[in-house]
């Protein structure tokens, strides 16, 4: 039996892997005193007698309890920010390389990728490791997600009421969807681009839409940034080549003409499991990878729990779909 503790199990993505994990029968939460959640004594003393400790936190108070764990044998997975590109931790995207695999199953330490930045990583990565894109490659990528990313302040002001009905005449706040990190210095750059090997970062439009979970992350690949001259369908079959024995990333077969339902991506397709669908698209000389995965599944408490399997040398698939 493994002891796991949520640090932060009150929030969103402690709320779902606390969730996910209530009903195995390999593993025993330990739960803290509501009213102790943010004493760090008590903190201290939970995450010492765990397994494995899951921080769902702020960056400043995941870096307050990666400090508090003295314990060897304690695997810790941060499901923040704070350490995604500190070398002494391992990158939870463990589909991207053996190497990466090897780090996840033996580190004790181990950052759990950013929402965007997993979508962002999934199409790109293996595009640089063939040697296709260059690592100063001009990349240009939008996100559209949900508003779950937010976290609670971000669905309570999508929640309240009103806020996304729109009449006639009439402009909610959140009705439409709405662009964000104009200051082209959004958090997830700095993994993106270590992770990738680029030497530029791309520019990054995330979208937030008034609806819950859902992702997709689309990059356009120009000609000028790749080493010699490809198709979509080869950049697919590169893809389809690097994932062909990962579980949870899928890649979809070229199609000239998509035949989507409805036309277009559903950015939602993949919620409610830990997969990942990856789609190439383009014509001629165009490029375009999009990435569709669930930003509260693959995007954080699935792949946490995904993380947390390997880690402890069990079957990765354990409680996912
Ligand atoms: N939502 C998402 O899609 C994703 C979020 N993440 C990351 O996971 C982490 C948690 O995010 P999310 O679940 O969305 O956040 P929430 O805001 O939903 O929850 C954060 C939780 O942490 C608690 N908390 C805050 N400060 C402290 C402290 N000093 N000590 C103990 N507990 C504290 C909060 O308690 P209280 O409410 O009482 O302040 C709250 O319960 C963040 O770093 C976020 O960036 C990662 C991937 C995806
Ligand atoms: C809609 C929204 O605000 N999304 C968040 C990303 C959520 C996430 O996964 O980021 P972390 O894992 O780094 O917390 C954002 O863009 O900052």
């Amino acid at each position: 039996m493994f002891k796991v503790f949520v640090d932060g199990e009150a929030g969103t993505t402690g709320l779902q892997i606390n969730e996910r994990l209530a009903n195995r029968d390999d593993v025993e939460l330990l739960h803290i005193d509501p009213e102790l959640r943010k004493d760090a004594k008590e903190r201290q003393r939970l995450i010492n007698e765990s397994d494995v400790t899951f921080l769902c936190l702020p960056d400043a108070a995941s870096k307050e309890s990666a400090e508090l764990c003295t314990n060897p044998k304690t695997k810790i997975i941060d499901a923040s920010t704070a350490h995604r590109t500190n070398p002494a931790w391992a990158y939870g995207l463990s589909e991207l390389s053996p190497e990466f695999r090897k780090a996840v199953e033996t580190n004790t330490r181990i950052a759990n990728p950013g929402c965007h930045a997993s979508g962002f990583i999934l199409g790109v990565y293996p595009l640089i490791a063939a040697g296709l894109l260059k690592k100063n490659a001009d990349l240009a990528t939008y996100s559209l997600t949900g508003y779950s990313g937010g976290g609670k302040k971000m669905i309570a002001d999508y929640e309240a009421e009103g806020a996304q009905i729109s009449h006639p005449g009439e402009s909610p706040r959140l009705f439409a969807p709405r662009p964000y990190a104009l200051g082209h210095h959004h958090k997830h750059l700095p993994e993106m681009m270590q992770v990738c090997g680029l030497e530029k970062a791309p520019i990054f439009n995330p979208v937030v839409g008034p609806y819950y979970k859902g992702m997709a992350v689309s990059t356009a690949l120009f000609q000028s940034s790749l080493t010699k001259s490809a198709s979509a369908k080869d950049v697919q079959e590169i893809l389809a080549a690097h994932y062909a024995n990962t579980r949870f990333v899928k890649v979809l077969p070229f199609e000239e003409e998509p035949t989507l339902d409805a036309g277009s991506l559903n950015p939602t397709e993949c919620n409610g499991t830990n997969e990942a669908h990856v789609y190439v698209f383009g014509k001629d000389s165009s490029i375009q990878v999009s990435v569709i995965l669930d930003n509260l599944g693959k995007g954080a408490s699935g792949a946490a729990i995904q993380n947390m399997n390997i880690a402890l040398g069990l079957d990765e698939g354990i409680g996912l779909v």
